[in-house]
This record gives structure tokens, C-alpha cells and sequence, in this order.
């Protein structure tokens, strides 16, 4: 029998001990809804899209929904519904939202179809990741815990994985770790950078390899994809890959077989996919910019992998190992401030900010992140510096915001190289 701790009515789950272990009791919502082909019920136990797609987790028949047309997270506070940039938007209580909570026993429209939502018969138990520790992976919060129980699930198995979250959340370290605690740990781990090559030729070289003379000075090397046999291929910014690859991508996929460019005969890859994106890939492949086929053969596995707002118990301990690992230590007073900031560049702006504190001071660091522009008594050359810095910051951070975090489009609206802007975006742990 589970011993209950602190039972919470407002959440959705309660700490508890199972079989000796920690874990959560958390009961999930359950949707009914009526198409035309009949009545239907479903319990969401993780991230589901909503759609007509035959793909979708949650399929709804009916010709107003779009095939992509919203996701579903169970989040601690309950289950949130975000609009994929549907046709016919996505409704909660009957009003339209891009991204809402649905309230207990509420409703949720999508199209034409109402799905009604209510508590399923049976609570589930979620183990939690008996440390905090999971590989380089660090984590204390249930979240954190709960995401290391299922990625050492995952790295038992050999299906493909894609991992969403915000920039600077850990991605490419939940990537890592996946490769380690799997039976695939001695073989390579290669990543490519899908956002680093903006010529499509260039991408496909890089992943496929070429033979000499495939095209002018083009000298034979081996592709990412032979690179990673006996191993994991980590495919980062998944979203930037041009869709004249994609298709070539999926047949790798599918077939297992890679062919050089310029090269007729396929060869045998043995390799585990995993890739990566701070994008919505479901929204892109609604307005097919991502293919819809190659999102779902790439996330057989979906992780998400939170923002660190929402697990600000993390913080204290990523702070000291940080400030650890180059001999320093923080104090309690300035690691209080520090569970009070938004921390949108995520881990990485955590880290950067230790890295100051401990050189500059905490005063510096606080003045550098919180700010709005420097201060006029300062040398001039160190003034000059930091207010280009600021300037440069705050373009972006609006520009960002006007494109809805659209890479694409706001290059151009810059008269900016996509590549470059990424580069920029990453400096300003955007
Ligand atoms: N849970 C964690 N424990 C320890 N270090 C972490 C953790 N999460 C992130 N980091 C560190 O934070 C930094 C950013 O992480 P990472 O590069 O994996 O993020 P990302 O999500 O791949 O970012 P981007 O979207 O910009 O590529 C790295 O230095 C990484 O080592």
C-alpha cells in the first residue's frame, strides 16, 4: 500500500512511497467526444496531438479540425491545450485561445467537435529517478526526476527520439545522456547542427557524404549518418533542415541505407536517431514546412523537456555545481534573488550568470541581468561595450517578438543571414 504525503486538492498529483520508491500519484484527465465515426474516449497520459492526421494520438473525424490542430501536456497544475495554428481554432469554456488550461470538468472545442473533460476512473503511479543525478544530467524537481526515470526507458530501447524545449533548457545534454545510458554508449555519438549550414548542398554532404567528383572540387568523405554507425546521430535544430532534404532523410529512416551523394549503390547504417528543436515542428508541419511523415517517424519518442521557470526548486543545485566546477561557491542570500528571476535563456543564462558572479561579484552579475542599460559612471571603453551589448540585446528580443520567435522570417525583416542571427540569438541566450 502507497503512504500519502501532503496531498494537494489543487494539483493534479501527490508525492507518495511506492514499493520504497518515491513517485507521484497523479490522476489524468480523460476526454469524450462524439465524430462522425461515433463516440469515443481517451486518457491523456502524455503529450497527445489533437488532429484529423491518422497520426495524431487523439484523431478526431471531423473535416473542421486541422490534421495538426493542438497539443496536449499534462502539466502539475493540470492539462494545458496550445493551438497548433489550426484552421478553425482551438477553443476552451468556448473561448478562443492559443494556449489555455482546461479547468476540471470544462470543455474543449476544437473545429466542430466538443470534447468533454473529466477525471479517469483510476489514478496512475509515475516513479521518480531515485537521485538527482542522471548522468551529466542535474535535477531535484519532480520534473527533472520524472524526465530521468523515463530517459533511462528510453535509452533501453533503439527508437527514434526528438526532444522539444526552449532554448538553453539541456537538450543537447538529454541527448547525451540518452547515448550513455544506452546499450550504444561505446559506439559514437555525432551531432550536427542543422542550424549551422543554411546551403542546402552543404546540409546534405554533411549528413549524407559524397563521392569525389559528385561536384566541382568535391573530394569523397563520409556523411554524419555512416560517421554514427554502432552509435547515436544527434540531429540538433531539426527544424532548419531544408525540406529538400527531408525526404531523403525519411528514406534513411525507413531503410536503414545511406547513399553518398553522387553514389548509386546504398550502404547499411546501424545508427539511433536523435534529434532536437526549440520549434514547434507540429505548427511547421501544418503549414508544411516541416514534413508531417518525417515529425512523427522522428518522434516515435517525444521529450519535453521543461523551461526552467517551471522548476525553480532546480535552481539552487545547478547554481552550485556550476559555481563548483570553477572553484567558486554562491551565497545564500544571492541564491534567493536567483529563484526569483524569469531566467528565459534557461540553463545556459543560469550558467553564464554563476560564471559572472564569481569573476565580476554578485552585484555586477545582478546589475548586468536585470539592468535595462548601463550605467553612465563607467569608463568609457567598458560603457561603449556594454550599451552595444544592451542595444543589441533588446533589437533582437523585439524583433523576436514581433515574428512569434520565427527565425526565418526575421532574418529577413533584419537583412540578416539565418545562420548569423542564430549565432547572435545564442550569444544573447535568447
Ligand atoms: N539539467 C542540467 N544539468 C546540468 N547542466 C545542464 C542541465 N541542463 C542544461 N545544462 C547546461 O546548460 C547549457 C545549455 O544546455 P544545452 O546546450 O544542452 O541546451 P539546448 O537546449 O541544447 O540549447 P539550444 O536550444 O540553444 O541548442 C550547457 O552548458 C549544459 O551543459
Amino acid at each position: 500500500m502507497a503512504d500519502e504525503e501532503g496531498a494537494n486538492e489543487s494539483s493534479i498529483e501527490t508525492l507518495i512511497h511506492d514499493r520504497g520508491m518515491q513517485a507521484v500519484r497523479r490522476h489524468h484527465p480523460r476526454l469524450r467526444w462524439t465524430d462522425a465515426s461515433g463516440p469515443h474516449e481517451l486518457v491523456v497520459r502524455d503529450v497527445s496531438i489533437v488532429g484529423s492526421s491518422q497520426r495524431a494520438q487523439l484523431r478526431v473525424d471531423d473535416r473542421t479540425v486541422s490534421r495538426l490542430h493542438a497539443e496536449l501536456e499534462l502539466k502539475p497544475d493540470g492539462l494545458w491545450v496550445r493551438d497548433l495554428g489550426s484552421r478553425n481554432g482551438t477553443f476552451v469554456q468556448d473561448v478562443l485561445v492559443s494556449m489555455a488550461r482546461i479547468p476540471d470538468n470544462g470543455v474543449l472545442r476544437v473545429g466542430f467537435t466538443q470534447l468533454a473533460m473529466d477525471r479517469a476512473p483510476e489514478d496512475a503511479v509515475v516513479h521518480l529517478w531515485p537521485t538527482d543525478r542522471f548522468g551529466p544530467l542535474i535535477g531535484t524537481s519532480t520534473a527533472l526526476r520524472e524526465l530521468f526515470a523515463s530517459l533511462a526507458r528510453i535509452a533501453a530501447t533503439d527508437s527514434s527520439v526528438f526532444i522539444q524545449g526552449e532554448t538553453g533548457t539541456g537538450k543537447e545534454l538529454v541527448a547525451r545522456a540518452i547515448h550513455d545510458a544506452s546499450p550504444r554508449r561505446d559506439g559514437p555519438f555525432v551531432v550536427v547542427d542543422c542550424a549551422a549550414m543554411s546551403e542546402h548542398r552543404l546540409v546534405e554532404v554533411e549528413l549524407f557524404g559524397c563521392v569525389k567528383g559528385a561536384f566541382e572540387g568535391a573530394d569523397a568523405r563520409e556523411g554524419a549518418l555512416e560517421s554514427a554507425h554502432g552509435g547515436t546521430l544527434f540531429l540538433d535544430e531539426i527544424g532548419e533542415l531544408p525540406l529538400a532534404i527531408q525526404p531523403k532523410l525519411l528514406r534513411a529512416l525507413d531503410s536503414r541505407e545511406v547513399k553518398r551523394v553522387g553514389e548509386t549503390t546504398a550502404r547499411t547504417i546501424d545508427v539511433r536517431f536523435v534529434s532536437a528543436s526549440h520549434r514547434d515542428l507540429q505548427k511547421m508541419a501544418n503549414t508544411r514546412a516541416f514534413r508531417e511523415d518525417l515529425y512523427f517517424r522522428l518522434a516515435v519518442l517525444p521529450v519535453r523537456v521543461p523551461p526552467l521557470r517551471e522548476r525553480m526548486e532546480d535552481i539552487p543545485l545547478l547554481a552550485s555545481h556550476f559555481a563548483a566546477r570553477i572553484g567558486g561557491a554562491l551565497e545564500p542570500p544571492l541564491l534567493e534573488e536567483m529563484s526569483q528571476m524569469p531566467w528565459f535563456g534557461n540553463v545556459r543564462e543560469l550558467r553564464n550568470f554563476v560564471e559572472r558572479a564569481i569573476a565580476l561579484g554578485a552585484h555586477r552579475a545582478l546589475d548586468m541581468a536585470t539592468t535595462p542599460a548601463p550605467r553612465m559612471e563607467t569608463a568609457y571603453k567598458e560603457f561603449r561595450e556594454r550599451w552595444i551589448e544592451f542595444g543589441e540585446r533588446e533589437y533582437l528580443r523585439k524583433l523576436l517578438d514581433r515574428h512569434g520567435r520565427q527565425v526565418a522570417s526575421a532574418a529577413q525583416e533584419a537583412g540578416l543571414d539565418r545562420t548569423y542571427l542564430y549565432r547572435l540569438l545564442r550569444k544573447h541566450t535568447l
